[in-house]
């Protein structure tokens, strides 16, 4: 099936004493998921939130599609936890983890898709003997840790190397993205959009996430006519 535009606002930089509010208000504003960034303090050099805050927001948001980006060094430790709070699809990071088939299996069992996630450093070749496993795949645009970085352009290739040999695939960017580089992001082949900055910081959170999603929704588009 051939993959649809979805916007996914990032909340890191949100009012986290707000969160639920904060969330719903993404949500109001034509967001079609919501990317819940959990840090560890070791994978990267920040600490955000956990599962008990994941299952407190489901309660508040018992509907929308929570896709977990786990920057953590443990990831196998938390799938059940995450399974458990309510999380809809765990992304873990290739480079926290030896047993990729393990975790994908266990994320699965706990009833939630599987994403895995490479940084910047890690060539797009890696994840090729593990695409099989995944729902999605999600490309770094920044180096992992905080919100408010700069796009990192020069990852673009890696989205079209996965667009071209994987059409159907579930590709995500995920860092630094906006306005002025959503039609670079879409055109590559980019069809989830992670924007933290841009969206919580816009005066019309709504008008930025149509703009995005015309944008995604006109590349796919083209794709598909060109075929
Ligand atoms: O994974 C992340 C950082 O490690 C965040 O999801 C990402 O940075 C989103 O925020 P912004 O759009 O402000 O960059
Ligand atoms: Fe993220």
């Amino acid at each position: 099936m051939a993959p649809t535009c979805k916007i996914g606002p990032s909340v890191l930089n949100a009012d986290l004493s707000q969160i639920a509010a904060e969330s719903v208000r993404l949500l109001d504003s034509g967001a079609d998921y919501l990317h819940l960034d959990v840090m560890d303090g070791h994978f990267v050099p920040n600490l955000t939130f956990g599962h008990p805050v994941v299952k407190c927001l489901r309660t508040k948001v018992p509907e929308a599609f929570f896709d977990m980006h786990m920057m953590v060094s443990k990831p196998e430790q938390w799938v059940e936890p995450m399974g458990q709070a309510g999380a809809n699809q765990y992304t873990f990071h290739l480079e926290a983890t030896r047993d990729v088939s393990g975790i994908s299996r266990k994320i699965k069992e706990a009833g939630m898709k599987v994403g895995i996630a490479i940084k910047p450093g890690t060539p797009v070749s890696e994840i090729v003997p593990h695409i099989d496993l995944a729902d999605m795949i999600l490309i770094m645009t920044v180096e992992p840790g905080f919100g408010g970085q700069s796009f990192k352009t020069d990852m673009l290739p890696k989205v079209e190397f996965l667009r071209k040999n994987y059409p159907e695939l579930d590709i995500e960017v995920d860092g630094g993205v906006g306005l002025a580089n959503i039609d670079a992001c879409a055109e590559a082949g980019a069809n989830m959009i992670v924007a933290g900055t841009s969206i919580i910081t816009a005066s019309d959170p709504g008008k930025v996430i149509r703009t995005m999603k015309e944008s995604v929704f006109n590349a796919l588009n083209k794709v598909h006519l060109e075929r």
